[in-house]
């Protein structure tokens, strides 16, 4: 995959620039603080739909600008892909994909692989656990963009367990009773997490162990992965045998509820979650001990690049082909690290390298080179080989059809490459059918069978897919669900639901995602749409559409 044209609008320094590059290693040279980094992360956040340097989106944003926008005409092999995103502080951001916008800014998340080394990567080894888990999550969802879904519901269940927990300490109200609900939905998806974590450090770690042996040279210790967890059964950190079996979700799930049940007490007390993904920590070892703390300043150096190749190295094992980002990073690299990763580079479908100065990057690399200087960015060697006449970065016209149905099958490749391939296949034939003195159609028949066929001969299928929103709503909605609220009418697609007060009402509300996502997966996409949660309602003296203030005929009671 490479970048063919880049086009930033009012993105950090830039207040507009339009970029043609070329596969192969491209140089972005220019004197300190001209905007080469800003034009590489623009490339990076494709990638993540976050910043290596800032966590917000706001110092994205030109200084004085409401929005940024970057636009890349990317090639991944044969294939044309435009994708565009528009960076909104404080609102949602907006994706399209071939001009066809995405229902979700995360469902870009996957598309664009690209692994970016800068210096601020040195906190991967000396910074705190969440430079690390972010680390290992991003790189998860690069590889399997399904779990985006999945790390976005545990941070939103996390938060809200939290808020309850600190109600329920400085007792205000009930909010325990409200706990287990919770307690659920967390346990359901930080197994999933946990188990894609450990999977990932299990495939990482040969990758990392090879990059470092490579960049640190003979008689360089031996660099390892592992993983320190809350859930004992996920890991104490220390490097797991490579051919070790990994948890599975259900068996993490299983141990985290455990261990919640056993830390209640203290979490109350403390008024947040103490076990989870969310507390963990990936531990990189070097000759055998824990990195953190021990490696002098070189080795931590070597080992944060050892760790950023090792990701370039399972995306490419992975069959990818991810753009490769060195952002500043020559200058700080001894002669016999710049080779290694001068190598790596020179592999690299395209690699995008930004230094102040052209003579720290290695000759090799040195071909093409963007000289960026008085807010211009100009491409200086060979044209980018490009279709002549098309630049379909600065050509705003609206989707087509055609625009439409190839983002959703860029959309739906990118999920399928992630989906693990099904265990068990219908062996394709033809169907069973009665034959000879077997039973016919007009013979008696199992219930089931002549209910399903009533079905659809009848067109019932609508009708029925309604119905089991009502009559399955408990095995739908899970019974700790159920067990406190109703659901009460289905008018075009919006559910009312009563709960059975207005605690569980303020719940159902935070939960509503979950449960349409439930509702969804059982009886279709289009059956619920919406739901409205209401808490029980007292007797009402009011009628009709027009009524006076009042309490009510009180000659009558008073
Ligand atoms: N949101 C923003 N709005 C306007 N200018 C910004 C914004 N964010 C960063 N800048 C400016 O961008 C410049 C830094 O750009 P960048 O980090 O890309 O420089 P660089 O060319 O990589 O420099 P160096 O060689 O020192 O790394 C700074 O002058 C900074 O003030």
């Amino acid at each position: 995959m490479y970048v063919r044209h880049l086009q930033l609008v009012d993105f950090r320094s830039w207040e507009k620039v339009d970029l043609a590059l070329r596969p192969g290693p491209t140089v972005f040279v220019g004197r300190n603080g001209e905007g080469k980094t800003n034009l590489v992360e623009a490339v990076g956040y494709l990638a993540t739909m976050s910043s290596h340097r800032v966590s917000a989106d706001a110092p994205l944003v030109r200084h004085g600008a409401g929005q940024a926008v970057v636009r890349a005409a990317l090639r991944r092999e044969d294939r044309e892909l435009l994708v565009e995103v528009e960076v909104n502080p404080g609102r949602a951001n907006r994706v399209r994909v071939n001009r066809a916008a995405l229902p979700r800014p995360r469902e870009l998340l996957g598309l664009v692989k690209s692994v970016l080394f800068a210096p601020e990567d040195l906190a991967l080894v000396r910074g705190d656990p969440a430079e690390r888990r972010r680390f290992l999550d991003d790189l998860l969802v690069s590889r399997t963009p399904r779990l985006a879904g999945v790390r976005s519901d545990y941070d939103r269940v996390l938060k809200q367990r939290n808020a309850l927990l600190k109600t329920a300490r400085m007792a205000r109200g009930d909010a325990l009773a409200t706990l287990d609900v919770w307690d659920a939905h967390l346990v359901d998806y930080g197994g999933q997490l946990l188990a894609a974590r450990l999977a990932l450090v299990a495939d990482l770690a040969p990758h990392v162990a090879r990059a470092y042996a490579t960049v640190a040279g003979a008689g360089g210790a031996a660099a390892g992965l592992g993983y320190a967890s809350t859930v004992p059964l996920a890991g104490d950190g220390t490097p797991p045998a490579p051919d070790a079996p990994t948890p599975s979700a259900a068996g993490l799930s299983a141990a985290l509820r455990e261990r919640i049940a056993e830390r209640r007490r203290d979490e109350v007390d403390r008024g947040m979650t103490l076990v989870g993904p969310h507390r963990d920590d990936l531990v990189l070892h070097l000759g055998g001990v824990p990195a953190k703390g021990f490696a002098s300043h070189g080795e931590s150096w070597s080992l944060a690049l050892a760790l950023k190749l090792g990701c370039f190295g399972l995306l490419r094992a992975d069959g990818e082909e991810p753009i490769l980002v060195l952002d500043d990073v020559f200058a700080t690299l001894d002669a016999g690290r710049r080779a290694a990763l001068a190598e790596v580079a020179r592999s690299a479908e395209q690699t995008l390298i930004t230094a102040a100065v052209l003579d720290d990057v290695p000759d090799e690399l040195r071909g093409a080179r963007v000289e960026v200087g008085e807010g211009t960015a100009t491409l200086v060697g060979p044209p980018p080989r490009s279709r002549p006449g098309r630049c379909p970065v600065a050509d705003d016209r609206p989707p087509r059809p055609s625009d439409i149905a190839r983002a959703a099958l860029e959309a739906a490749r990118a999920a399928s490459a992630s989906r693990p391939a099904p265990t068990r296949r219908r062996v394709a034939g033809p169907r069973r059918r009665w034959t000879g003195p077997g039973p016919g159609e007009d013979d008696p028949q199992p219930l089931a069978r002549l209910v399903d066929s009533l079905v659809s001969t009848q067109d019932w299928s609508e009708q029925t897919r309604v119905g089991a929103v009502f009559g399955r709503w408990s095995a739908i909605v899970g019974q700790d669900i159920a067990a406190h609220c109703r659901p009460e009418t289905l008018t075009e697609g919006e559910l009312l639901v009563v709960a059975e007060s207005t605690a569980w009402a303020t719940q159902l509300r935070l939960l509503a995602p979950t449960i349409l996502a439930k509702l969804r997966a059982s009886v279709g996409g289009d059956v619920v749409t919406r739901l409205r949660v209401v808490g029980p309602t007292a007797p009402s003296w009011k009628k009709g559409p027009r009524s006076v203030r009042g309490r009510g005929p009180r000659d009558t009671y008073g």
